[in-house]
Protein backbone atom coordinates (compact mmCIF):
# COMPACT_ATOMS: atom_id res chain seq x y z
CA UNK A 1 0.00 0.00 0.00
CA UNK A 2 1.29 3.26 -0.92
CA UNK A 3 -0.39 5.83 1.56
CA UNK A 4 -1.53 4.31 4.81
CA UNK A 5 -3.64 6.11 7.53
CA UNK A 6 -3.47 4.19 10.47
CA UNK A 7 -5.86 5.41 13.51
CA UNK A 8 -5.89 9.38 12.62
CA UNK A 9 -7.85 11.42 15.19
CA UNK A 10 -7.74 15.23 15.24
CA UNK A 11 -9.17 17.79 17.40
CA UNK A 12 -9.42 21.38 17.24
CA UNK A 13 -9.93 22.62 20.84
CA UNK A 14 -12.16 20.28 22.56
CA UNK A 15 -14.17 19.81 19.57
CA UNK A 16 -13.11 16.28 17.88
CA UNK A 17 -13.35 16.14 13.86
CA UNK A 18 -11.43 13.16 12.72
CA UNK A 19 -12.00 10.19 14.93
CA UNK A 20 -9.70 7.11 14.54
CA UNK A 21 -9.59 7.27 10.66
CA UNK A 22 -7.98 4.00 8.93
CA UNK A 23 -7.44 3.49 5.32
CA UNK A 24 -4.61 2.02 2.83
CA UNK A 25 -4.49 3.53 -0.26
CA UNK A 26 -2.53 1.70 -3.24
CA UNK A 27 -0.91 3.22 -5.87
CA UNK A 28 -2.17 3.64 -9.53
CA UNK A 29 -6.35 4.52 -8.01
CA UNK A 30 -8.64 7.42 -8.12
CA UNK A 31 -10.20 7.49 -4.66
CA UNK A 32 -12.76 10.15 -4.04
CA UNK A 33 -13.75 11.62 -0.51
CA UNK A 34 -16.96 12.29 -0.40
CA UNK A 35 -19.39 13.97 2.46
CA UNK A 36 -21.86 16.29 4.23
CA UNK A 37 -20.10 19.93 4.98
CA UNK A 38 -17.79 19.98 7.43
CA UNK A 39 -17.86 16.19 7.66
CA UNK A 40 -14.08 16.81 7.46
CA UNK A 41 -12.75 16.00 4.40
CA UNK A 42 -10.66 19.12 4.24
CA UNK A 43 -9.31 18.21 7.67
CA UNK A 44 -8.46 14.40 6.69
CA UNK A 45 -6.80 15.86 2.85
CA UNK A 46 -4.24 18.54 4.68
CA UNK A 47 -3.68 15.70 7.00
CA UNK A 48 -2.81 13.74 4.52
CA UNK A 49 -0.85 16.08 3.01
CA UNK A 50 1.04 17.24 6.04
CA UNK A 51 0.09 20.98 5.88
CA UNK A 52 -1.94 20.11 9.43
CA UNK A 53 0.62 18.45 11.52
CA UNK A 54 -0.86 14.49 11.68
CA UNK A 55 -0.18 13.33 14.99
CA UNK A 56 3.34 10.55 14.87
CA UNK A 57 2.62 6.82 12.95
CA UNK A 58 -0.70 8.29 11.42
CA UNK A 59 0.26 8.80 8.14
CA UNK A 60 2.67 6.78 6.12
CA UNK A 61 3.85 7.40 2.45
CA UNK A 62 5.74 4.53 0.75
CA UNK A 63 6.30 2.63 3.99
CA UNK A 64 7.42 5.76 6.16
CA UNK A 65 5.37 8.47 8.43
CA UNK A 66 5.17 11.51 7.03
CA UNK A 67 6.52 13.07 9.54
CA UNK A 68 10.05 11.70 8.85
CA UNK A 69 10.14 13.16 5.65
CA UNK A 70 12.44 16.55 5.04
CA UNK A 71 10.00 18.85 3.08
CA UNK A 72 12.00 18.61 0.02
CA UNK A 73 11.49 15.06 -0.05
CA UNK A 74 8.32 15.10 0.91
CA UNK A 75 7.34 17.24 -1.75
CA UNK A 76 8.68 14.83 -4.65
CA UNK A 77 6.30 12.83 -3.28
CA UNK A 78 3.28 14.30 -3.15
CA UNK A 79 1.48 17.42 -4.39
CA UNK A 80 -1.36 19.00 -2.81
CA UNK A 81 -3.95 21.67 -4.98
CA UNK A 82 -6.02 23.98 -2.31
CA UNK A 83 -9.37 25.13 -3.06
CA UNK A 84 -7.90 28.44 -3.09
CA UNK A 85 -4.63 29.90 -3.06
CA UNK A 86 -2.78 33.58 -2.99
CA UNK A 87 0.73 33.49 -3.99
CA UNK A 88 1.31 36.78 -2.59
CA UNK A 89 3.45 37.55 -5.65
CA UNK A 90 2.89 39.43 -9.03
CA UNK A 91 3.78 36.02 -11.02
CA UNK A 92 2.49 34.77 -14.43
CA UNK A 93 0.93 31.53 -14.77
CA UNK A 94 3.78 30.19 -16.53
CA UNK A 95 6.46 31.36 -13.12
CA UNK A 96 3.35 29.90 -10.76
CA UNK A 97 3.52 26.46 -12.39
CA UNK A 98 7.26 26.54 -12.64
CA UNK A 99 7.20 27.13 -8.80
CA UNK A 100 6.25 22.96 -8.94
CA UNK A 101 9.74 22.23 -9.98
CA UNK A 102 11.15 24.31 -6.78
CA UNK A 103 11.92 20.54 -5.41
CA UNK A 104 14.08 19.63 -8.05
CA UNK A 105 15.60 23.00 -9.09
CA UNK A 106 19.36 22.74 -7.51
CA UNK A 107 21.54 25.77 -9.24
CA UNK A 108 19.09 26.86 -11.38
CA UNK A 109 15.92 25.83 -13.89
CA UNK A 110 17.23 23.19 -16.47
CA UNK A 111 15.57 22.95 -20.58
CA UNK A 112 13.43 19.75 -18.73
CA UNK A 113 12.10 21.80 -15.98
CA UNK A 114 10.76 24.31 -18.63
CA UNK A 115 10.04 20.96 -21.31
CA UNK A 116 7.74 19.37 -18.43
CA UNK A 117 6.01 22.49 -17.40
CA UNK A 118 5.67 23.52 -21.07
CA UNK A 119 4.19 19.78 -21.72
CA UNK A 120 1.40 20.30 -18.38
CA UNK A 121 0.46 24.09 -19.19
CA UNK A 122 -0.39 22.52 -23.03
CA UNK A 123 -2.26 19.50 -21.44
CA UNK A 124 -4.40 21.82 -19.13
CA UNK A 125 -4.98 24.27 -22.48
CA UNK A 126 -2.93 27.45 -20.26
CA UNK A 127 -0.39 28.38 -22.61
CA UNK A 128 -1.76 30.89 -24.11
CA UNK A 129 -1.94 32.75 -20.38
CA UNK A 130 1.47 32.26 -20.16
CA UNK A 131 2.30 35.82 -19.72
CA UNK A 132 -1.00 36.36 -17.84
CA UNK A 133 -0.39 37.43 -14.10
CA UNK A 134 -2.28 34.69 -11.59
CA UNK A 135 -4.52 37.45 -9.64
CA UNK A 136 -6.03 38.49 -13.24
CA UNK A 137 -7.22 35.06 -14.20
CA UNK A 138 -10.65 33.85 -13.46
CA UNK A 139 -11.35 31.30 -10.69
CA UNK A 140 -11.94 28.67 -13.03
CA UNK A 141 -8.02 29.01 -15.12
CA UNK A 142 -6.61 30.23 -11.44
CA UNK A 143 -7.59 26.53 -10.18
CA UNK A 144 -6.28 24.95 -13.46
CA UNK A 145 -3.15 26.66 -12.56
CA UNK A 146 -2.69 25.35 -9.56
CA UNK A 147 -3.60 22.19 -10.54
CA UNK A 148 -0.35 22.38 -13.67
CA UNK A 149 2.42 23.46 -10.75
CA UNK A 150 0.89 20.01 -8.60
CA UNK A 151 1.54 18.26 -11.68
CA UNK A 152 4.64 19.99 -12.32
CA UNK A 153 6.24 18.41 -9.11
CA UNK A 154 5.38 14.99 -10.71
CA UNK A 155 4.25 13.76 -7.17
CA UNK A 156 3.48 10.00 -6.56
CA UNK A 157 0.47 10.99 -4.68
CA UNK A 158 -1.74 14.02 -5.97
CA UNK A 159 -4.13 15.85 -3.27
CA UNK A 160 -6.73 17.75 -4.81
CA UNK A 161 -9.19 20.22 -2.55
CA UNK A 162 -12.15 20.42 -4.73
CA UNK A 163 -10.11 20.24 -8.19
CA UNK A 164 -13.55 20.90 -10.39
CA UNK A 165 -15.43 23.38 -8.24
CA UNK A 166 -15.04 26.58 -10.35
CA UNK A 167 -14.66 24.76 -13.67
CA UNK A 168 -17.53 24.42 -16.19
CA UNK A 169 -18.83 20.92 -17.05
CA UNK A 170 -16.29 20.89 -19.91
CA UNK A 171 -13.25 21.33 -18.13
CA UNK A 172 -14.73 19.42 -15.23
CA UNK A 173 -15.25 16.14 -17.27
CA UNK A 174 -11.94 17.11 -18.95
CA UNK A 175 -9.49 17.22 -15.56
CA UNK A 176 -11.21 14.60 -14.17
CA UNK A 177 -9.92 12.71 -17.20
CA UNK A 178 -6.73 13.93 -17.09
CA UNK A 179 -6.44 12.75 -13.55
CA UNK A 180 -7.83 9.30 -14.48
CA UNK A 181 -5.21 8.91 -16.91
CA UNK A 182 -2.49 10.22 -14.91
CA UNK A 183 -3.29 7.42 -12.29
CA UNK A 184 -3.55 4.32 -14.91
CA UNK A 185 -0.95 5.02 -17.14
CA UNK A 186 1.66 7.06 -14.47
CA UNK A 187 0.21 4.56 -11.31
CA UNK A 188 -0.25 8.21 -9.38
CA UNK A 189 -2.47 7.91 -6.64
CA UNK A 190 -5.11 10.70 -7.15
CA UNK A 191 -7.10 11.64 -3.86
CA UNK A 192 -9.39 14.19 -4.02
CA UNK A 193 -12.20 15.47 -2.04
CA UNK A 194 -15.75 16.44 -4.51
CA UNK A 195 -18.94 17.47 -3.45
CA UNK A 196 -20.39 16.05 -6.63
CA UNK A 197 -21.61 12.59 -6.49
CA UNK A 198 -22.28 11.48 -9.92
CA UNK A 199 -18.98 13.00 -11.03
CA UNK A 200 -17.47 10.87 -7.94
CA UNK A 201 -18.66 7.46 -8.93
CA UNK A 202 -17.58 8.26 -12.95
CA UNK A 203 -13.63 8.87 -11.93
CA UNK A 204 -13.15 7.09 -9.12
CA UNK A 205 -12.07 3.74 -8.38
CA UNK A 206 -12.52 3.84 -4.79
CA UNK A 207 -14.94 6.04 -2.60
CA UNK A 208 -14.27 7.37 0.89
CA UNK A 209 -17.48 8.49 2.44
CA UNK A 210 -17.57 10.60 5.78
CA UNK A 211 -20.00 11.34 8.40
CA UNK A 212 -19.20 13.27 11.50
CA UNK A 213 -15.11 12.58 11.11
CA UNK A 214 -16.04 8.91 10.56
CA UNK A 215 -15.29 6.60 7.36
CA UNK A 216 -18.89 6.07 6.69
CA UNK A 217 -18.33 3.50 4.17
CA UNK A 218 -15.13 2.94 2.08
CA UNK A 219 -15.05 1.30 -1.37
CA UNK A 220 -15.98 0.73 -4.78
CA UNK A 221 -18.71 3.20 -6.21
CA UNK A 222 -21.44 0.78 -6.46
CA UNK A 223 -20.43 -0.42 -2.99
CA UNK A 224 -20.70 3.08 -1.40
CA UNK A 225 -23.17 5.01 -2.97
CA UNK A 226 -26.54 3.16 -1.92
CA UNK A 227 -29.83 4.76 -1.52
CA UNK A 228 -29.49 3.76 2.29
CA UNK A 229 -25.72 5.10 2.90
CA UNK A 230 -26.68 8.61 1.07
CA UNK A 231 -30.08 9.04 3.09
CA UNK A 232 -28.52 7.81 5.98
CA UNK A 233 -25.33 10.40 5.80
CA UNK A 234 -27.15 13.25 3.92
CA UNK A 235 -30.72 13.16 4.92
CA UNK A 236 -31.93 12.70 1.20
CA UNK A 237 -33.61 10.16 -0.50
CA UNK A 238 -32.08 9.40 -3.92
CA UNK A 239 -32.61 6.78 -6.18
CA UNK A 240 -29.55 5.41 -8.27
CA UNK A 241 -29.85 3.86 -11.50
CA UNK A 242 -26.72 2.40 -13.30
CA UNK A 243 -25.88 3.32 -16.53
CA UNK A 244 -23.74 2.26 -19.19
CA UNK A 245 -20.37 4.08 -18.56
CA UNK A 246 -20.39 3.08 -14.71
CA UNK A 247 -22.66 4.05 -12.07
CA UNK A 248 -25.23 6.93 -12.51
CA UNK A 249 -27.55 8.69 -10.12
CA UNK A 250 -30.92 9.59 -12.52
CA UNK A 251 -33.06 11.41 -9.51
CA UNK A 252 -31.94 12.95 -5.98
CA UNK A 253 -35.28 13.45 -4.65
CA UNK A 254 -34.84 16.20 -2.16
CA UNK A 255 -37.00 14.52 0.61
CA UNK A 256 -35.40 15.52 4.06
CA UNK A 257 -35.75 12.63 7.04
N1 LIG B 1 -8.81 25.67 12.17
C1 LIG B 1 -9.96 25.25 12.67
N2 LIG B 1 -10.32 25.55 13.94
C2 LIG B 1 -11.47 25.10 14.48
N3 LIG B 1 -12.36 24.33 13.82
C3 LIG B 1 -12.06 24.01 12.57
C4 LIG B 1 -10.86 24.45 11.91
N4 LIG B 1 -10.85 23.95 10.64
C5 LIG B 1 -11.98 23.25 10.50
N5 LIG B 1 -12.71 23.28 11.64
C6 LIG B 1 -13.99 22.61 11.87
O1 LIG B 1 -13.79 21.25 11.58
C7 LIG B 1 -14.95 20.69 10.96
C8 LIG B 1 -14.54 20.00 9.67
O2 LIG B 1 -14.07 20.99 8.76
P1 LIG B 1 -13.59 20.58 7.30
O3 LIG B 1 -13.20 21.83 6.61
O4 LIG B 1 -12.59 19.50 7.41
O5 LIG B 1 -14.95 20.00 6.70
P2 LIG B 1 -15.34 19.63 5.20
O6 LIG B 1 -15.94 18.27 5.25
O7 LIG B 1 -14.17 19.82 4.31
O8 LIG B 1 -16.46 20.71 4.90
P3 LIG B 1 -16.93 21.45 3.54
O9 LIG B 1 -17.63 20.41 2.71
O10 LIG B 1 -17.89 22.48 4.05
O11 LIG B 1 -15.72 22.05 2.88
C9 LIG B 1 -15.93 21.85 10.77
O12 LIG B 1 -16.88 21.79 11.79
C10 LIG B 1 -15.07 23.08 10.91
O13 LIG B 1 -15.81 24.14 11.46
Amino acid sequence: MFMQIKGLSVQFGAKPILKDIRMELPKGEVVSIVGPNGAGKTTLLKSMASILSPPRKAVWTDGKDVRLYAANELAKKQAYVPQHSSTGFPLTVMETVLLGRKPYIKWGVTDQDLQIVERIMDRLQLTRLSEQFIDECSGGERQKVLIARALAQEPEVLLLDEPTSALDIRYQLEVLELLRQLAREQQVLVVLILHDLELAARYSDRVILLKEGEVFAAGRPEEVFTPAHIEQVYGVHVEIEQGSCGMKMTAIRPVLV
